[in-house]
């Protein structure tokens, strides 16, 4: 997606074919920067510090550091070290284990000398596959809000509220709960984007607000308390966010503060999406509530905040009264019965076991 009028991916290779970059998305809104990611330690760094984020992305940069560590260790030791130490870092998108699974099970069938281009051409297979299924699911949502605006007459804006980042900077392109957004802007149905801060780390106001700038997409940050008033008052026509895992049975796990606005919505009547790759789905769960590992942040994350100066400096704050305790847990479920339905690459489906095997019957013979 653009910036500044130029198309940009969250990653890429290098030109010297031995390394990736990546946006920066710590720096983000205020700074523009590349990183250069040449070894697995470089991956692992990116995805713990949360240079790179959003569970697509997490799995494609997992999957380019796995094919980074053969470049120093292509035994199967060292297959088994790198899997290890990227699968450590971020524990609830389960995208990092399914890209670690797939790049790994192709590099143990691989002679070692050839493991390092097999394992890099497979994560740009990943990064591929998931701009395409971003893109339909962009095509599937689309015609949701577009649905929408003529039923609701065609005469104003559909308002879609999102919580965190699901947009292109959370996947390689396009996003997933954004990809609608775009798709029906592109098309030319008026949408304005309702994004919460999404506090602690701030990725509505910080990146979300800041890819719809870049798209011309009009849109409002809110704090991330004001969703229940404005959906009693008719100021929500319908929410759609992401998902870093989503058990078999429909459970979705997505950015703290998700599960609440699922229940404004469910009490006001507005329809509530997530939109999620095949790549998110855990077909080994069924109680998102009980068996989602949530991830716990430092708590550094509530207590300070950092941000621009007047004077064009960056500075870091404390907001929180000092020596009082904090938790920060960074997820939580939202149970299937309150998501009205799940948009993926092949379509819509209900928030059900049987609606997900709907849309993917192999699965129903897998299990
Ligand atoms: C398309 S991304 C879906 C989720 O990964 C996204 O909504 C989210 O919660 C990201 O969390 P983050 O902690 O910023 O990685």
């Amino acid at each position: 997606m653009n910036i500044d009028g130029q198309p940009y991916r969250t990653i890429f290779p290098d030109p010297d074919g031995v390394s990736v970059q990546v946006i920066d998305q710590t720096r983000l809104p205020f700074a523009f920067e590349l990183r250069r990611l040449a070894t697995l330690e470089d991956a692992a760094v990116a995805i713990r510090t949360m240079i790179v984020r959003g569970a697509p992305l997490i799995g494609v940069t997992a999957a380019y550091g796995l094919a980074l560590a053969m470049r120093a260790d292509a035994s199967h030791d060292g297959i088994d070290r790198a899997v290890a130490t990227l699968a450590a870092t971020r524990p609830t998108a389960i995208n990092l284990r399914w890209a670690l699974d797939r790049v790994s099970a192709n590099l143990r069938q691989t002679a070692p000398d050839e493991r390092f281009a097999r394992a890099f051409a497979e994560a740009g297979r990943i990064a591929e596959e998931d701009v395409a299924s971003c893109r339909a699911i962009g095509a599937h949502g689309g015609q949701i809000i577009a649905d929408l605006h003529a039923a609701r007459g065609g005469d104003r804006p559909i308002t879609v509220l999102t919580h965190c980042n699901a947009g292109w900077l959370a996947t390689v392109d396009w996003g997933t709960a954004l990809a609608p957004v775009y798709a029906a802007h592109e098309r030319g149905v008026p949408v304005h984007v309702l994004v919460d801060e999404t506090r602690p780390r701030s990725q509505g106001a910080a990146l979300t607000a800041f890819e719809l700038n870049g798209h011309g997409v009009p849109h409002t940050v809110i704090a991330d308390n004001a969703g229940g008033h404005l959906m009693q008052h008719g100021d929500v026509d319908l929410c759609i966010v992401g998902s870093d895992r989503t058990t078999a049975s429909g459970d979705v796990c997505n950015k703290i503060g998700t599960y609440l606005k699922a229940l404004a919505a469910h009490d006001n009547g507005v329809p509530f999406y997530a939109a999620l790759p095949f790549s998110t789905i855990d077909w080994t769960l069924d109680d998102g509530v009980k068996e989602i590992p949530i991830e716990e942040r430092d708590g550094r994350e509530v207590t300070h905040m950092t941000g621009r100066l007047p004077d064009g400096g960056f500075a870091t704050i404390e907001v929180v009264s000092p020596g009082s305790p904090v938790a920060n847990p960074a997820f939580d479920v939202t149970p299937s019965r309150l998501v009205t339905g799940i948009i993926t690459e092949r379509g819509i489906c209900d928030a059900s076991r049987e609606g997900l095997y709907g849309l993917y019957p192999e699965r129903r013979s897998a299990a």
